[in-house]
């Protein structure tokens, strides 16, 4: 097996639980080659774990109780240390939220780049402080020689996630997975990080997997979108499908949605008031029907018995929930959807 020709990377059936918590949940994904796809969703929903299960760098009381996730012709979730070694922080590569505790605090910066580098390649000295200085002003950094020697706690809190930056597309990687990168910096700083990301996506040829649970940062720089809950993927959608086209949408979306006032141009979200989704995040263990069912407004009864099946509503746009697909369910009543009054997701059909 290996993964499409216009893929990076390919994940199936992937399920990762802490002990009786079942943090993901036979989940699938492609990555395309050169995206950036987004993974949101809400604390919790098993992003971060996804993203530690690809790079194999899960906790120990973490287990990869199944699934497939090829990069390439290697499954990652099958792959041994070695071969691990060889892709991480080279083709597969990855940046965290706090870029504090990744950094050496007692290495300066360029020589930590540098040491990187020659852990990648046969380099000299010379070629690695060279090859480090030039990271560095890839990545923006002024003055790159005289930063060179700098310490982590002498630089900003961007300017340290700009490090982690030049250290993870050091390998010159075709994917780079981003969990929550600004989620840590100022919003002003927030925007100049994931534009630096952006830029370097261009200019490196190489996809982005950033997970979120920002949806202004989704509508901003993705390309497609994939929407966790509790530990399975909901949806997926164009970023210009979700934010500035009228749709059906899965109705947890839909709270997503609403729930975050969109700064995008020209979203359709623009101004929407503040709306929380009600009730509290499914528990990890009942494993019965649409994992929404309890907080959802327009579920049916069938929705709390059978786990719903991603259907392909239009081209490229995937949903897993029958009620967005209304014409196949003709005969279930959408009690709830009727006496909430809430016809959106019909109406919007
Ligand atoms: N070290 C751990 N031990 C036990 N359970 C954990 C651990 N880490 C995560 N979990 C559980 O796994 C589930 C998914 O967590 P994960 O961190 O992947 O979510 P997330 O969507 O990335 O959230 P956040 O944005 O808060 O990081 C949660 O239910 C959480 O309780």
């Amino acid at each position: 097996m290996m993964t499409h020709i216009d893929n990076v990377l390919e994940i199936r059936g992937l399920r990762v639980a802490f002990g009786q918590t079942v943090a993901v949940r036979g989940l699938d994904l492609s990555v395309r080659s050169g995206e950036t796809l987004a993974l949101v969703g809400e604390s919790g929903s098993g992003k971060s774990a996804t993203a530690l299960a690809l790079m194999r760098l899960l906790p120990q009381a973490a287990r990869i109780q199944s699934g497939q996730a090829f990069f390439g012709d290697i499954d990652l979730l099958q792959a041994g240390q070695a071969a691990l070694r060889k892709l991480r922080g080279k083709a597969l590569s990855m940046i965290f939220q706090e870029p504090m505790t990744s950094l050496n605090p007692v290495m300066p910066i360029g020589e930590q780049i540098a040491e990187v580098l020659r852990q990648h390649e046969s380099l000299s000295r010379k070629q690695a402080r060279q090859r480090a200085t030039e990271l560095l002003d890839l990545v923006r950094i002024a003055e790159p020689d005289r930063r060179y020697k700098d310490y982590a706690h002498n630089l900003s809190g961007g300017m340290r996630q700009r490090v982690m930056i030049a250290i993870a597309v050091a390998g010159n990687p075709r994917l780079l997975i981003a969990d929550e990168p600004t989620t840590a910096l100022d919003v002003t700083i927030q925007a100049q990080v994931l534009d630096l990301i952006d830029r370097l996506r261009r200019e490196l040829s190489m996809a982005v997997l950033l997970i979120t649970h920002d949806l202004s940062v989704v509508a901003q720089w993705a390309d497609r979108v994939a929407v966790m809950y509790a530990g399975e993927i909901v949806e997926q959608a164009s970023a210009v499908k979700l934010f500035h086209k009228p749709g059906a949408f899965h109705p947890y979306t839909r709270g997503l949605l609403k729930s975050t006032i969109s700064d995008a141009p020209g979203s359709h979200y623009r101004n929407a008031p503040l709306y929380e989704i009600p009730g509290v995040a499914a528990s990890a263990v009942d494993e019965s029907g649409c994992r929404f069912a309890p907080r959802c407004a327009l579920a049916l009864d069938s929705c709390r018995k059978t786990p719903p099946l991603p259907e392909l509503i239009s081209p490229g746009h995937l949903v897993s929930c029958p009620v967005v697909q209304p014409r196949k369910h003709q005969n279930s009543s959408p009690s709830s959807a009727v006496t909430h009054g809430n016809h959106d997701a019909f109406a919007l059909r």
